[in-house]
């Protein structure tokens, strides 16, 4: 396979033998003179004496005469002590060289040495071009070894992405067959398996900086949440996420990451079609469907009256709840997953949420976000929302869509603004088109936030 004594690098240097004690002294005063190569230490042991150390000079000092040192220094050494000159042979072997370097001498002259790689928990993620193929298991060796054991397993991505979860194909290269792993981001950690689900650790800034915007008590729809990058920092900030994916494999990990980060009671999590998600999230209760609007201020008095009723981190009382018209029902809407679909949050206890800031309404009545991070189709999917809020309850403001998708090169921003107006069947106004990063050379992820259009309204009791 690969021979490693290949790359072995013999130098053939000088060595100042000195007493142990001045080695800092005479540190400072060889200065520029000493060996300087990154990973190896310039003073070693001697191996006739403990007493004496071994400073190695530089490759520049060719003789044991010492020309290249300027004589004011080596007079200054002269009369700190009695030093010689000795021979030092130094081999430079496999593993001191970086995998870049090994990889340069392995691979044909002139191609692009793939030594960086995405790194997922234990994984690393090759993307190996076809004109390297020949050469992906010595590749993947020389990662191994040089990443062991932070990296415990190396995978290769096979062919595109071309099945709905968005999960790649791969074929493991080097190390154990694991692909459960673990990441953390921004203080967050998520599990996942690498081979079932969807996840790209190149999307740790814009999921913070998208969380960055929801405030505590708000209430966010995830479309396609995945295994929880959005919805788990949201949570943690007191967000009350609807988190949704059609993954069922996603699904699981998203439960046991909104678990492991302690905040499974303000994430609600669910496994279907993302249109059928907001339809579901969109639907009022029978008993709700001639009940007329109540004003918003009526419901934050409600609130603040019980807030003094009910001690803070003591369970969000039956009673108290009772006493704000608009609070949720219990019997709204199906069951998704045993769980209210609609009606979260009510039982909270964590002390660090103000009981003002917990958000009273079901979804029906109020979203503050919703996020459609499935760059490939997500513009297709706003039609999702063609006439589906129904007027008669809503309450405050229209929830802000954050919409990703793909921009090409020869495809400007007002061209992707009217295929989402297209989808909605109404116009938007104040778009903001956030570039995210670029995915290919003439490819751009984007995300498009507006707000949902008044036309989105529908004045249709039974939706
Ligand atoms: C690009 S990933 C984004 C996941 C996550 N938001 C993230 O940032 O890592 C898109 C997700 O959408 C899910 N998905 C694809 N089609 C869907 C659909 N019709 N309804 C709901 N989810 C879908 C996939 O399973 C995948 O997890």
């Amino acid at each position: 396979m690969l021979d490693e004594s290949k790359f072995d690098v013999h130098l053939k240097l000088w060595a100042l033998r000195i007493p142990r004690e001045l080695c800092k002294v005479a540190t400072r005063i060889l200065n520029g003179y000493l060996l300087d190569k990154p990973r190896v230490k310039p003073i070693t042991e001697d191996p006739t004496s403990d007493k004496n150390r071994y400073m190695i000079l530089s490759e520049k000092v060719e003789t044991p005469e010492l020309p290249e040192i300027p004589v004011e220094k080596l007079d200054e050494l002269k009369k700190l002590c009695e030093m010689e000159v000795v021979p030092y042979s130094l081999t430079l072997g496999y593993s001191y060289w970086s995998a870049d370097h090994i990889l340069k001498q392995v691979l044909p002259a002139g191609v692009e040495v793939p030594s960086s790689f995405e790194t997922i928990g234990h994984i690393a993620h090759l993307n190996i071009h076809d004109e390297l193929l020949p050469f992906k298991d010595v590749i993947a060796k020389v990662i191994y070894d040089k990443n062991h054991p932070r990296i415990r397993t190396i995978v290769n991505k096979v062919g595109s992405i071309s099945n709905e979860f968005r999960v790649p194909k791969f074929e493991i290269l080097a190390g154990d067959s694991d692909m459960v792993t673990e990441v953390k981001q921004y203080g967050a950690t998520f599990k996942l398996d690498y081979g079932l689900v969807y996840w790209n650790s190149r999307l740790e800034h814009e999921h913070i900086r998208l969380v960055s915007q929801f405030r505590p008590g708000e209430i966010i729809c995830d479309m396609f949440a995945g295994i929880g990058p959005f919805a788990v920092p949201a949570a943690q900030k007191g967000c009350i996420v609807y988190a949704n994916d059609l993954n069922p494999d996603s699904v699981r990990y998203l439960k046991i990451n909104a678990k492991v980060n302690k905040v499974d009671d303000l994430v609600i999590a669910f496994n279907m079609d993302a249109r059928k998600f907001m339809a579901q999230l969109m639907t009022l209760p029978a008993a709700h469907e001639d009940k007329p609007v109540v004003s918003k201020v009526e419901t934050v008095e409600d609130m603040k009256r019980d807030q003094e009723q009910v001690t803070v981190g003591a369970k969000y009382s039956s009673d108290a709840a009772s006493t704000a018209s608009v609070k949720g029902t219990q019997d709204y809407c199906g069951e998704e997953n045993g769980k209210d679909l609609g009606a979260a949050g009510k039982g909270r206890k964590n002390k660090r949420i103000k009981l003002s800031e917990l958000p009273n309404l079901n979804t029906w009545e109020h979203v503050d976000h919703v996020i459609m991070n499935l760059p490939a189709s997500a513009i297709e999917f706003l039609d999702a929302f063609k006439k589906l809020i129904p007027r008669q309850c809503w309450q405050g403001d229209l929830p802000l869509i954050h919409c990703y998708c793909f921009i090409r090169a020869n495809e400007t921003q007002e061209m992707i603004i009217k295929v989402a107006e297209s989808a909605l069947g109404a116009q938007i106004k104040d778009p903001i088109l956030h570039r995210v990063r670029d995915v290919a050379p003439n490819k751009a992820m984007f995300c498009l936030t507006f707000r949902l259009p008044e036309g989105c309204f529908t004045d249709d009791a039974s939706t």
